[in-house]
């Protein structure tokens, strides 16, 4: 048997692995990249990189909670509509400044929502049930109802004690996140960096984007999807465009890619066929393979590779299975790169929306549109869901998970789903 036959006998030799398997082998080699600081209003979206601790109580001293008087309880016990107490008010503390003075039996204090409670208060009365009074140059606040100790007053540490943890390592900044580190001053944010992703395709039947149609031509799809995808991902995508069926063109492409970026993926060519150039390059002995098929529909021919540290994944050139084995393999790198806590897409439970038949040795992942009914979720399968459909991708909510023994699924039957991330398309 001479070299090319042999290359070609384990070509077609591939060994399937499970999806878990395929993706702890990837898994393990997406390490979280390095620190950067960014500024507070840049930081929704990114991954904390260090945990955050209160550097101080929140709120930061007793609160009002509403527009009213600062009083103590204890002096409104005796009061009745009949016999209202009277309060001398001693000071006025609006938002933003600090009581003059503290608050004694008898005495009160006007104050505004927001502004800090005299320390001898323990209730403020809202401005609406109080009555206001002068005698003697002096101003009274009349009370006719007896008050409860701690009304209206949000006490300091109340959300937050000094050293709690509020926000933990890895995780994905959101608006409410951005809420706090603005409120404990934190103006620039510690996240890990962005993975740089290099993305390139390959097929001799590429078009760009902007190319008029060809006869038996097509234009490339997936790269600028893949763009989308890894930007949603996190990381930062750096397109290095299409090439040609050529092996020699694809390993000097990889190589230089996998030197100045922290990942690489491309798109086709991961098949049997004379022309899968991306198959043949990882099967070389220059770096190790992780796999070259798994038990998965789309995307059986997901490949990947290692060389000198560095993820290289060769995914289907199939529109179907190359989303797919980015939501599957990509993502979860893309994530751990990032420092998230959380990698894998999340896992739902469905109902099926409606009945799918196709059967499968394989697991399949079933494109589907998902619609929430009387507060339980449905997920309908995408009408055509083949490997090689494209137009069904931009109607996905979710994947649904059909594994190989399901005999065909009914509506109605439970189902786990993968949440695809974004809106619900509906
Ligand atoms: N004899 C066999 N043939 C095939 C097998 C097999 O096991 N034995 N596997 C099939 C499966 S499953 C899949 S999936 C595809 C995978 O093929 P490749 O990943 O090698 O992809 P290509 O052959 O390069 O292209 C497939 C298809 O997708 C179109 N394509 C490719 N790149 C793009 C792009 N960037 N944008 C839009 N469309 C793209 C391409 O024109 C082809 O139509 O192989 C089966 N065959
Ligand atoms: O690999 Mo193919 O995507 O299984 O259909």
């Amino acid at each position: 048997m001479n070299n090319r036959d042999n290359m070609q006998d384990h070509k077609f030799q591939r060994k399937a692995i499970q999806v878990k398997e395929a993706q702890a082998r990837v898994m393990q080699y997406a390490k979280v990249l390095g620190i950067e600081e960014v500024p507070l209003s840049q930081s929704c979206g990114r991954y904390l990189a260090e945990p955050v601790n209160a550097p101080h109580p929140f709120p930061a001293f007793n609160r009002s909670g509403m527009d009213g008087f600062a009083i103590i309880a204890a002096d409104t016990q005796e009061c009745n509509a009949e016999n209202p107490v009277w309060l001398e008010v001693i000071d006025n503390i609006p938002c933003g400044a600090v009581p003059s003075a503290d608050l004694t039996p008898g005495t009160a204090a006007r104050i505004m929502t927001g502004a800090q409670v005299p320390e001898g208060a323990d209730a403020v009365v809202m401005i609406e049930i109080t009555e206001s009074r002068d005698r003697d140059g002096k101003t009274f606040v009349l009370l006719r109802k007896p008050q409860l100790a701690g009304s209206n007053i949000t006490p300091r540490g109340f959300e937050l004690k000094e050293g709690q943890l509020v926000l933990p390592a890895g995780r994905l900044i959101a608006a409410g996140d951005i809420a706090v580190l603005a409120a404990f001053g934190i103006h620039m944010v510690k996240v890990h960096r962005r993975p740089k992703i290099a993305i390139f395709a390959t097929g001799s039947e590429l078009l760009a984007v902007d190319e008029p149609l060809q006869p038996g031509k097509v234009r490339n799809s997936n790269s600028p999807m893949l763009e989308a995808l890894v930007r949603e991902a996190g990381g930062e995508a750096v397109m290095l465009g299409a090439i040609a069926d050529d092996l020699e063109l694809a390993r000097s492409k990889v190589q230089m890619a996998l030197e100045t970026h922290d990942l690489v993926i491309t798109t086709g060519g991961v098949s049997v066929g004379d022309y899968d150039i991306m198959g043949d390059l990882v099967r070389e002995k220059t770096g190790e393979m992780l796999f070259n098929k798994v038990t998965m529909r789309p995307g059986s021919v997901t490949t990947a590779a290692v060389r000198g540290g560095k993820l290289l994944l060769a995914l289907s050139g199939n529109p179907g299975a190359c989303f797919v084995g980015f939501q599957l393999f990509a993502r979860p790198v893309i994530s751990l790169m990032l420092g998230a806590a959380q990698p894998l897409l999340p896992e739902w439970t469905a109902f099926m929306g409606a009945d799918y038949t196709k059967v499968n040795n394989y697991t399949r992942f079933v494109r589907a549109r998902l619609e929430i009914r009387d507060g339980s979720i449905y997920a309908y399968p995408a009408g055509i869901d083949e490997s090689s459909v494209m137009v069904t991708i931009k109607d996905s909510d979710c994947l649904i998970i059909v594994p190989p023994e399901a005999r065909g699924l009914a509506a109605g039957d439970r189902v786990k789903i993968l949440k695809l991330p974004g809106e619900i398309v509906g």
